[in-house]
Parts: structure tokens; sequence; C-alpha cells
């Protein structure tokens, strides 16, 4: 592959799309956007762009080659129509241990984490699920864990109870009282706190199996989340790297050529 050539890598998580422009081996820029309707793939196929695209591909050869992980199959069949489309696979990451539906977002994430920042290494997916995954020195998928993630545990409460209001995340600012005497409060209570614990056991217990193994933290609540542990557990965030691209750090170095 020329070094210099562009291609986009596009992320489907169970929310929403997730873009990285790539120059090469090298990651350029990255933005997300909402899950496409059918005609706007079409066009993006047809060589056009879109106003939430980064204005830099106006000036490049589009349609762009297009590399995708998804862990979302009806919304990989509707790029299947773009000219010049590679879907990653687990047998496509050099992972080893893997089971046969182990996510390939898990995947990718824990083999460009390790590979960027060494084996053995725990990725926490802060996305639509909260993931754990772990990989052992000798890059075998050790295991992990899947429970639903922030959004999705007040969605559901707020869904699925009658008396319960739907909370908006993006209002919360600091750390509720735990022995809350609101509503409001104590929904947040007892979501937060019971996650950041979770959280910290299972960073504790990985530390137990591989003491000075990196842990990384990505998806879309993980700033969120870092802050609130960071005031609870700093003991932990000292040694917890944030970085929002291990997937495109997966595509970039799993062992998959244009
Ligand atoms: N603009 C946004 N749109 C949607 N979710 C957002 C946004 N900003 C932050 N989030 C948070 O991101 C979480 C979803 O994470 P993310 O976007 O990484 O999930 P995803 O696309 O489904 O990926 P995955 O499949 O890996 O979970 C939600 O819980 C939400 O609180
Ligand atoms: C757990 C999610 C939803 C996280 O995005 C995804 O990785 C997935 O659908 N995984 C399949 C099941 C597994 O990884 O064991
Ligand atoms: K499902």
């Amino acid at each position: 592959m020329n070094i210099h050539k562009p291609w986009l890598a596009l992320e489907i998580g169970n929310s929403r799309l997730h873009w990285g422009l790539f120059l090469g081996e090298t990651l350029d820029c990255t933005w997300n956007t909402d899950y496409l309707p059918d005609s706007v793939i079409q066009q993006l196929g047809n060589g056009r762009t879109l106003d939430n695209f980064p204005a830099k591909i106006f000036t490049l050869p589009c349609p762009l080659p297009l590399v995708i992980a998804s862990v979302v199959p009806s919304q990989t069949a509707l790029w299947q129509s773009y000219p010049n489309v590679k879907v990653i696979t687990l047998e496509n990451v050099p992972l080893k241990n893997t089971y046969p539906t182990l996510g390939i977002d898990r995947a990718l994430a824990l083999w460009g984490a390790g590979i960027k920042l060494g084996f053995p290494i725990l990725v926490i997916d802060a996305g639509t699920a909260l993931t754990f995954t772990g990989a052992d020195s000798q890059q075998n998928l050790v295991g992990g864990a899947i429970l639903p993630g922030l959004g999705l545990q007040f969605a559901t409460l707020g869904q699925k109870t009658s008396q319960l209001p739907q909370l908006e995340m993006q209002t919360f600012t600091s750390l509720p009282p735990r022995f809350a005497q609101n509503t409001p409060d104590a929904i947040q209570s007892g979501v937060i706190y019971t996650l950041l614990a979770g959280i910290k056991d299972f960073i504790t217990a990985w530390w137990d199996l591989y003491p000075n193994s990196k842990v990384a933290i990505k998806g879309g609540d993980r700033t969120l989340l870092f802050n609130y542990l960071q005031t609870l557990y700093p003991e932990i965030t000292a040694r917890l790297i944030v970085e929002p691209n291990l997937i495109f750090w997966g595509i970039a170095t799993s062992n998959y050529h244009l």
C-alpha cells in the first residue's frame, strides 16, 4: 500500500458510526455520525461527500476505499453496494485464543491497544454495552465481561418502570450523593457508584493476574467514567490510559491489506 494513500475506516457500533480517515498507515482524523440512510450511502459510493464529514475529504479522490469493522450485521449489509469496501472479520486479527462470537470491536481494540501499549493489556469499552477484554503477554485472549453501558442502564430504568424518569447524561456534572434524597439522584447514585465499584473490581482482579499490565479505556462514556473514577479511586486512574482510537489502531495493525 502506498504510504500516503487515503482510505476510510468505519466502525459500526450499536449506537452510531465512528469514522477514521487514514493517509497510508497514519490516522489523520476521526469523527462520529448517526447511522446513514441507504440513499446517503449510495451518494457516498458515487463519490459525493457529506456536510458533517471533514472538509479535507473534498480534496481527496472519492469514493475513498472503505474498511468496515461492524458489530451490527444489518448495518454492514447497507454498505455492500459501496464500490471499494472490505469488511474485517476475526480471521484478520492476529489475536490468539479467540472464540467465534467474540465482537470484532473487542478484538480490534484489544489488538490495537496491545500492539501500541504492549501485552498483557486490559481494554474497557464504555459504549452502548460496557465490556472488559484482556490479553496476556503471548497475545492470547484471556477473556472478559459484558454488561449494559451507562446510557443503557439509565434508559432501561426509565423505560421499564412506571415511576422512574429518563435521565439525560449530558446534565451530569459531578458525583451524586451516595445516599440520595430525591429520585434522579437516587438513580444516578445506584447506577454510577455500582458501575464504578465494578470497574475498580475488574481492574484490580486483572492486576492480581497481570500486575504490570496497562489498562486502557475507550467508548463514548470514557471521559465521564474517568472523571468519576478519578474522584473515587485516584490510584486506579493514575494507571488508566484514556484512548478513543483503539479500534482504529487495531484496524491499522491487523493483518489486513487493501
Ligand atoms: N453524541 C453522542 N451520541 C451518542 N452517544 C454518545 C454521544 N456522546 C457520548 N455518548 C455516550 O456514548 C455511549 C455510547 O458509546 P459509543 O458511541 O462508543 O457506542 P457505540 O457506537 O454503540 O459503540 P459500541 O458498539 O462499541 O458500544 C452512550 O452511553 C452515550 O452516553
Ligand atoms: C459486546 C458488544 C455489543 C460491544 O460492542 C459487541 O462486542 C458484541 O456484539 N460482541 C459479541 C459477543 C462477544 O463479544 O462475546
Ligand atoms: K441483540
